[in-house]
C-alpha cells in the first residue's frame, strides 16, 4: 500500500497535444458503498467495473473480515456474499483501512450496532484524520470507541448490544459522516434521521433504495431530511459502476490547459451532488461538452469532451458548489494558474483534513513553482499566468495525497520547466492507471527528477 514502501518519484515535461479516449476506472464512493451494502444483504450481489484501486481493495479485505464472501471473478466480476444487517462477526485482527477516509467511517457505521468489537488503522495520512465527526453521532446509538487523543486512529469500536434510532443533524457537510450514520442505522429498530444543511453525495442514499431499504428524502427549510426505516432486509444487487467523475477531473483538466489537445472521457457519472467541477470549467470559458447523456442504473452518466481551451479567465467559485466539487479544488487550482485573472475558491475549510491539508499542500507546491496563492483558514485563491504561462521546475511533496501527487503532474505537462512529485506511490489509492492513462493520450511522465 502506498506510504509503506519506498518514495517513488515521478516527474511530468512540457505534453504534446494530449489526443484520444482516456477510460477512468470505477467510481471510489460507489465501489466502496457496494461492497458494504453487499456484505449486509443476504445472498449474492454482483459487482461489474468496481475501482480496484488500494481505498476500495482495503474495504474489501474488512468485508471479509467481518465475515463475508468477497471474491473476484476471472472477468474482472466482483461477487459478495453477505451476511445480512446485523450479521457481521468480530474481526479476528486489526481492520487495516490505508489511506481511505471513506472506507474506514463507513465501516465504522455498519458494524456500530452489532454487538461486536473492532479495531481500526490506516497508513500515517489516514492515521491523522479526525474520527471523532463519526464516532460522535455513533455514541448516540451506544456506540463505545475509544481512540488516540484528538479522536485518531488506532480506534476501537464497541458495538451497541441494544441500538437506539438516532436523529442527527451533521454539524459539517460530509457525506462520509451522512453515509456512517445510516449504515449505523441499518441495525436499529425504528428510523433513524440525518439532517444535512448542504447536499452531498448521495450514492448511499440512492444504493440502500437500490437494495431494498425504506429510505425518504425531504427538502425542507432545515436542509434535506434523510429518514430510513430500520432493520429492513437487504435483498442483494447487481450493480454496474460508472466511472468516476473526481478522476475523469486529471485528463479533462489536462485537455483544458495542454495546447492542441482534444480528449473525450466516456462514461463518466455525472450526478448533480458530484459534478460541480465541471460547471466550474465552463463558467470560466472551458471547451467542455457532455454528449450521449443518458441514465444508467439510476445515475445521470455522459460522455465529457474537453479541448485546449485558452481564453479561461478566473471566478470566485460560487460556495453552495463546494460540496459538489470537494476532491476536485486541487486540480481546478491548477487549471486556474493556467486562466487569465484571479480564481477564489471560498468556504473549503473541509480541504485542511482530507489525505493532507489540501490547501496548504497544492499552495506550497504553486508557490515553488511560480503561481502566486493567498490563503486563509476556509479560503484560499490562485492567480492565473494564463495558458503555458507556469515556469514549473520544481520538486513538490505529495505527501500521501493522491489528488496532489495527479494535480502537480497536471501542472507540469503545461509548464515550461518540468514539475516533480516526490512520491507518486499514492496515486495507486483512487486512480492506479492514471500513468498508464495519461501517457497513453500523449503526456511525457518519467521516473526519477529531471536531469
Ligand atoms: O462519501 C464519500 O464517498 C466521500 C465523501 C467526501 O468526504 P467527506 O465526507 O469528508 O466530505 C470525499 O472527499 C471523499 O473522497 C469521498
Ligand atoms: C478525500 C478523499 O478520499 P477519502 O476521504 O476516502 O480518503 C479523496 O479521494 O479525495
Amino acid at each position: 500500500m502506498s506510504g509503506h514502501g519506498q518514495p517513488r518519484p515521478l516527474t511530468a515535461r512540457k505534453s504534446p497535444p494530449l489526443k484520444g479516449e482516456a477510460k477512468v476506472p470505477g467510481d471510489k464512493s460507489i465501489s466502496h458503498r457496494a461492497l458494504i451494502l453487499g456484505a449486509l444483504s443476504v445472498g449474492e450481489t454482483k459487482v461489474r467495473g468496481l475501482l480496484e484501486g488500494e481505498d476500495v481493495l482495503a474495504t474489501a479485505a474488512a468485508m471479509r473480515a467481518f465475515g463475508a464472501e468477497v471474491t473476484r471473478g476471472a472477468d474482472g466480476e466482483w461477487s459478495i456474499h453477505g451476511v445480512g444487517t446485523g450479521g457481521f462477526a468480530e474481526p479476528s485482527d486489526v481492520i487495516d483501512c490505508g489511506n481511505a477516509g471513506t472506507g474506514v467511517r463507513l465501516i465504522m457505521g455498519a458494524m456500530a450496532t452489532t454487538p461486536i468489537t473492532a479495531t481500526f488503522t490506516g497508513d500515517a495520512s489516514l492515521r491523522s484524520r479526525p474520527m471523532g465527526r463519526v464516532t460522535d453521532p455513533l455514541a448516540l446509538f451506544g456506540t463505545a470507541s475509544y481512540g488516540r487523543r484528538g479522536g485518531k486512529l488506532p480506534m476501537t469500536l464497541v458495538g451497541a448490544a441494544d441500538p437506539v434510532p438516532v436523529r442527527y443533524t451533521l454539524p459539517m457537510a460530509s457525506a462520509q459522516v451522512k453515509s456512517a450514520v445510516l449504515l449505523a442505522g441499518l441495525n436499529a429498530p425504528g428510523e433513524t434521521v440525518v439532517v444535512e444543511g448542504e447536499a452531498t453525495r448521495d450514492h448511499t442514499e440512492r444504493m440502500l433504495r437500490g437494495f431494498g431499504a425504506d429510505v425518504r428524502v425531504e427538502e425542507t427549510s432545515e436542509g434535506r431530511v434523510i429518514t430510513l426505516k430500520g432493520q429492513p432486509e437487504l435483498r442483494p444487487q447487481s450493480i454496474d459502476v460508472p466511472r468516476d467523475p473526481s478522476s475523469a477531473a486529471f485528463p479533462v483538466c489536462a485537455a483544458l490547459i495542454v495546447e492542441g489537445s482534444d480528449v473525450l472521457v466516456p462514461n463518466i457519472g455525472l450526478n448533480p451532488t458530484r459534478a460541480g467541477l465541471f460547471e466550474t470549467l465552463r463558467d470560466m470559458g472551458a471547451d467542455l461538452t457532455y454528449e450521449n447523456v443518458r441514465d444508467e442504473g439510476g445515475e445521470p452518466v455522459a460522455d465529457i469532451r474537453a479541448r485546449f481551451s485558452p481564453d479561461m479567465q478566473g471566478i470566485s467559485v460560487p460556495e453552495d458548489r463546494a460540496a459538489s466539487m470537494i476532491d476536485e479544488y486541487p486540480i481546478l487550482s491548477v487549471v486556474a494558474a493556467n486562466a487569465r485573472g484571479r480564481t477564489e475558491m471560498r468556504g473549503v475549510k473541509e480541504l485542511r483534513v482530507k489525505e493532507s491539508d489540501r490547501i496548504d499542500a497544492m499552495a506550497k507546491g504553486l508557490r515553488a513553482n511560480g503561481v502566486s496563492v493567498d490563503e486563509g483558514d476556509d479560503w484560499w485563491t490562485v492567480e492565473g499566468r494564463g495558458p503555458g504561462g507556469v515556469p514549473g521546475g520544481a520538486t513538490v511533496a505529495a505527501q500521501l495525497d493522491h489528488r496532489i501527487a495527479m494535480s502537480f503532474l497536471c501542472l507540469g505537462m503545461a509548464s515550461a520547466k518540468p514539475v516533480t512529485v516526490d512520491d507518486a506511490s499514492p496515486i495507486a489509492t483512487s486512480f492506479p492507471i492514471f500513468e498508464t492513462l495519461m501517457t497513453g493520450l500523449g503526456a511525457d511522465l518519467a521516473e526519477g527528477h529531471p536531469a
